[in-house]
This record gives C-alpha cells, structure tokens and sequence, in this order.
C-alpha cells in the first residue's frame, strides 16, 4: 500500500528528525530545512504530497513568520488541495491565525505530543478525501454557491463564454474559486467527454516547463531517454487550464502566443511543427495589466488570453453568499465527519457577515472545518468565533497599486490607452463600491452616485472594452 505523501518543512534538524521517527510507519515522510529547498523538492516530485507540515518561522527570518507566510502561498499555489498544517510557538497565536487566512488547514503548537499529530494529519487526509468525493459529486451542479448578483452575472458569463472555442483568461484572488469556474467552463463545453488537462505553471521548475507543455523529443536534454508527449498533445481538442499563468516565463509565453495565433508548436528538441486543437484557460491571482506594464507579461499574450475575461468577485463582495455558503460546508462537513452540525448564535452570525474573510472561500470553508471538528452540536459564540478569524487581514488580499504615482513613467514607456486606463478606474470603484454594499448592486449605485441601470450599462462596457481590444 502507498502511504501518503508528508512534507515537513522545520529548520531544526531535531524536530525534522523526531518527527520523521515518529510518522514514517504511516506517512510517506519528505524532508526540507527552509522554503526554498522545499520548493525544488515539490517540484521534482511526481505528484505533489497530500499532507505539508510546516514550521512558520524559517531561515533567513527564523524568529519571524514571513517565510513560513510565503511558503504556504507557494505550497498552495503549487497544489490547491495540499492540507498545510502549521507548526509554532505557543504564544504565537495570531501567525498561526493568519496562517490559516493565507490557507493553512490547521496549526498546532510546539511541542506536540505524537498521538495529537497524527490524529491531527488524519483527520486531515480523511476531509481531503471527502472533498474529492464533493467535487466529483458537485459536477452536474455546477460546483458554485452564491446567489449574489456578482455570481449570478459570473455564473451567465460562463454559460455565454464556455461553448466558444476562444481563450478565456480567469482572474481573483486566492482562494476566491478560480479553479471552480475552470472546471465549470469544461464542463459546459459541450465535448464533456473531452479530455481536460489541468497545469500549475508556479508548480513546474521554468526549465521545465517547456518540455512539459509541448513535449520533447528522445535525447532532447540530459535525462531525456525516451520522446515524451505533453500537456498540449494530452489535451487533444479538450480543454488546457493553465493555472497560475503570471508565473510563466518570457520566451516560453512567445511559444504559447504562437499556439494561440495559429495551433502551432514544436516538442523540445524536434524540428517538426505539431498542431493543437485544444482550447485554452487560464488564471491568475496577479494583476497582469500591471505586469504587462512592468514588462513582465508579454501585451500581446495578455490581450490573446483575454478575448473573454471573469473576474471571480472577492468573497467581501458577496454579501449573503457567506451564508449559504457557511450553510453548505456546515451540512457536508458534518455529515462527513458523522457529526452533529455546529451553530452560530445571534451575535457570532453578526460577526460572520461582518468579517471580510481575506483567504475567500477557502478561509471560509477552513473555518467550518475547524468549527465542527471542535463543537460539534453546540451553538459557537461571537468570541469563540472570532478567534477563527485573522487579526491581520489587512496583509492579504487584492495587489493592485494606485496608478497615478506611475503616471509619468506609464507614459514614457509608449502604448498608453486613455480609455483602457479609464475603463480600469470604473471597474475599481465599481469593485469597491459593491465591497461596500454587500453585493446589493441598488446600494453600490448610490455610493457611486449613479443610477441602477447605469451600473449595470458600465459593468457592461467594461466586459465589451475588454473584449474588444483584442478583435
Ligand atoms: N462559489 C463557491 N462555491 C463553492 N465552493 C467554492 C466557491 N468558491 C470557492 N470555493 C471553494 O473554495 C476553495 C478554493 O477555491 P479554488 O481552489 O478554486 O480557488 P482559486 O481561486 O483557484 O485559488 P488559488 O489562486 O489560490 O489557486 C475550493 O475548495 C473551492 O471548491
């Protein structure tokens, strides 16, 4: 029998090695001393591993918590279903917390007794098996909770946009179901059979990533022994999710550009020019204007992905939806745990609505996890509640920068458009507006000091610009 996969990420050659003692019988155990190390051995893993301990203070800062921060972005990032349970001081609550907003599944405090680990990495494995069951379960619902308008009009735009066989570019912040709405585009193809073929472009080393996409021929490289087909050929005339598509290196973005003008691609390595059918998606939880106008992102890839965008709203413009939401995760947690559901009373609902739940849904879904694991059939007050939630959100969250502190060197740089500029202020404080209203579209209006309709006629020129500029 495989056991499954463990990575343990501490600095402290003694705990890293008590703490395979103690787990290798039933975990697969992978070893790292500091972030970057931990990195390159996901990488050159087959498959990334299912469970991730994590020390949050590591070199260079080790009494610091940033480099255990980022770390579980990039384990996230890598692998969206990782569980990363976090390892920490005791009088280092609020990291741990945080830690949980940026995605962390659990944290436990140093020193952790071996029974209370491994139940903890149980428990842990059983929910991350539970939720493959819910995904596969979820497929002909189409997976995405809310009733919101922003996911009501999100929900149209995929019904409008997944029959084409256009590029369709997927931004948002982390956590807020990016892969979701990827995986509802595929699904409403019309070619469900189809293949579809997922790949993590911050997961792959940028040396290979190229091999990996297109393929590569016999003796192409060192290691190299045999030809090897890629993700593209695996696609045949599916569907490709490129996840995380900011992270993707310059000159292999000009081969991707090359795909998307006219199906063309080679295998490393090989002189033969192959044709691809398969439709592109792809997602980022960067901005890529911004990175278009650092140079990081080619303009010309940037406006061939974004034919058709959806901006997957943040979980704080959702209003209501965190309700249904907390409804969903508390039925199907409890029933998976075969537990009685936990309650909110008055005050702790409050909270809930109040809380702009900085790591989205995934925080949120966290969050329940946590809640019925520890009261099971009992109502949770506003205190217990709060101590779920992160005492820094304000950390985390959108990237985006003011503009106008940029405006001389935009402008210098050459290819400026007013109107792309302008339309990108509307859609800010059109964002915000709704950010403030809870999602109730009459509200937002009112804070912009236009009408309903108005509104509604900006959201949509702001799609059509955005798909205009690239016809
Ligand atoms: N509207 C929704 N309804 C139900 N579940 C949701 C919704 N939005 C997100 N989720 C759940 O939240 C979790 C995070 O979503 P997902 O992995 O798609 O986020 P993401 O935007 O791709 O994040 P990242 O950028 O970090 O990869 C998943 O478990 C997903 O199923």
């Amino acid at each position: 029998m495989t056991l499954p996969a463990l990575l343990i990420v501490d600095d402290d050659p003694l705990i890293r090695d008590s703490l395979r003692l103690i787990l290798a019988d039933e975990f697969d155990i992978h070893l790292a001393e500091d972030r970057p190390q931990a990195i390159r051995l996901l990488r050159d893993m087959a498959s990334p591993p299912q469970l991730a301990l994590v020390d949050l203070g590591l070199p260079p800062t080790p009494h610091r918590p940033e480099e255990g921060f980022r770390l579980i972005t990039e384990l996230l990032a890598h692998s969206p279903n990782i569980k990363v349970i976090t390892l920490s001081g005791q009088n280092e609550e609020s990291n741990a917390r945080h830690a949980r907003t940026l995605g962390a599944f659990e944290f436990v405090a140093k020193p952790c007794g071996p029974e209370t680990l491994r139940a903890l990495l149980r428990d842990a494995l059983r929910i991350q098996q539970s939720e493959q069951t819910e995904l596969a379960d979820s497929k002909s619902l189409f997976g995405i909770i809310g009733n919101s308008q922003p996911i009501q009009a999100m929900r149209s735009q995929i019904e409008l946009y997944a029959q084409t066989p256009y590029p369709v570019l997927i931004e948002g912040e982390s956590g807020s179901g990016k892969e979701l709405v990827a995986a509802a585009l595929q699904r409403l193809s019309g070619k469900p059979d189809a293949s579809y073929v997922i790949l993590n472009c911050a997961a792959i080393s940028p040396n290979l990533l190229e091999s990996t996409l297109f393929g590569h021929a016999k003796g192409a490289f060192t290691g190299a022994t045999n030809a090897q087909s890629g993700f593209f050929e695996r696609a045949e005339n599916g569907t490709l999710f490129l996840d995380e598509i900011g992270e993707m290196p310059q000159e292999l973005q000009a081969k991707l550009l090359r795909v998307l003008e006219n199906g063309e691609y080679q295998r490393v390595g090989e002189a033969t020019t192959r044709k691809s059918n398969a439709r592109i998606i792809a997602a980022t939880n960067r901005d890529l204007k911004l990175a278009v106008r650092n140079g990081a992102f080619r303009n010309d890839l940037f406006h061939r992905l974004s034919i058709f965008t959806i901006q997957v709203p943040p979980l704080r413009n959702l209003g209501e939806d965190k309700l249904l939401l907390l409804e969903h995760f508390q039925g199907f947690y409890a029933s998976q745990a075969q537990r009685p559901a936990f309650k909110l009373d008055p005050a702790a609902l409050e909270a809930w609505k109040r809380y702009s739940f900085p790591g989205n849904t995934r925080e949120l879904r966290n969050i329940v996890i946590r809640l019925t694991t520890k009261y099971p059939g009992a109502e949770v007050n506003v205190r217990q509640l709060e101590s779920e939630f992160d005492p820094q959100p304000e950390t985390t969250g959108s990237t985006q920068t003011d503009p106008s502190s940029e405006v001389r060197q935009i402008l210098l740089q050459g290819g400026f458009d007013l109107d792309d500029m302008l339309m990108g202020y509307t859609a800010r404080y059109i964002d915000t507006a709704m950010e403030l209203a809870h999602g109730n579209v009459s509200e937002a209006a009112k804070l912009l000091g236009i009408a309903r309709t108005t509104l509604y006629s900006r959201m949509e020129a702001i799609q059509k610009h955005k798909a205009q500029k690239v016809q």
